[in-house]
């Protein structure tokens, strides 16, 4: 979308070594570009650092929280601060190194004929590199789960680098997304196609982080697992219920400009 305010909201728990360089890499790669970085109170300085970082650079902001709440209220929170100063794209960005800033012009042309541009692991033409067998596996088996459960035509509903429209940001129910762990990325991609939101997947190459630890801890896993079988089985027994009021009609969802059908 030529001439919009893109804001890359960063969350980070934790990410001193990595900040700096993956802001570095935004700016050469979408000069124009604005960050907010959302930190909880990471004990390793990531959040002085960015105020640091936010004293240099004016396309730098940072937003500090007292504590570690989780990724979906981390987002939720960066997102409305976006919305409440007028930007027309947020984009969601991994602080870690795992998603390559050179790819967001991709993500932004991409909503030229959609509301929500998925970058996606798992469509042809996209890539994980060096990411541990188990955790490939993980991810791999929660996206076959999450689209039969939910019948949510996506290849990679849990990945974290994404841009979306204002408006579609605007028209989602974001009080209503109790979403915690990583799960919130299904939560908020389901809603915005139940909404009607065209989606569009685009390929991206998702690389191990370039330093310090992953997140991901075994409640984030149950959470997501607990929470996609409630919201899969309330929508087949809605299904049985008499006068059951029709779902709203899903969104389109594209694969580098193919239709897919939910399987
Ligand atoms: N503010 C805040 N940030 C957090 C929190 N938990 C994690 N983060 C930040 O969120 C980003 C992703 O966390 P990682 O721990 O690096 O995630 P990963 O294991 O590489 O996650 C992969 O799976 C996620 C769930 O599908 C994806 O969201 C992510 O893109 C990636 O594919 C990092 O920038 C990390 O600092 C939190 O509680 N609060």
């Amino acid at each position: 979308m030529t001439g919009s305010r893109v804001l890359v909201v960063v969350p980070t728990y934790d990410e001193v070594d990595n900040l700096e360089p993956v802001l570095d890499r935004l700016h050469a790669a979408v000069p124009d570009a604005h960050a907010l970085v959302v930190d909880d109170g990471s004990p390793d300085g990531t959040g002085e650092l960015a105020e640091e970082l936010a004293a240099q650079d004016e396309r730098v902001h940072v937003l500090r929280r007292t504590e570690k709440a989780g990724l979906g209220p981390a987002y939720v929170a960066g997102f409305r601060w976006g919305r409440a100063r007028d930007y027309d794209v947020l984009v969601e960005m991994d602080a870690d190194g795992s998603h390559d800033p050179e790819q967001l012009p991709a993500l932004l042309a991409a909503l030229d004929g959609a509301d929500l541009a998925l970058g996606s692991r798992y469509v042809p033409g996209g890539r994980v590199e060096d990411w541990p067998r188990r955790r490939l596996l993980l991810s791999r088996l929660g996206n076959v789960y999450t689209r039969r459960a939910l019948r949510l035509p996506l290849a990679d509903a849990t990945g974290g680098f994404r841009a979306v429209r204002g408006d579609l940001v605007d028209r989602l129910p974001f009080d209503e997304v109790a979403s915690q762990g990583y799960c919130f990325q299904v939560d908020w991609a389901w809603r915005a196609w139940r909404a009607g939101a065209r989606v569009v997947e685009v390929p991206i190459t998702f690389s191990e982080r370039a330093s310090g630890r992953s997140k991901m801890t075994s409640s984030i896993v149950v959470e997501a697992l607990a929470r996609v079988t409630g919201w899969g089985l309330q929508d087949r027994l809605a299904d049985r219920l008499p006068g059951r009021v029709p779902p709203p009609v899903p969104g389109r969802v594209r694969d580098g400009g193919r239709s897919s059908e939910v399987r």
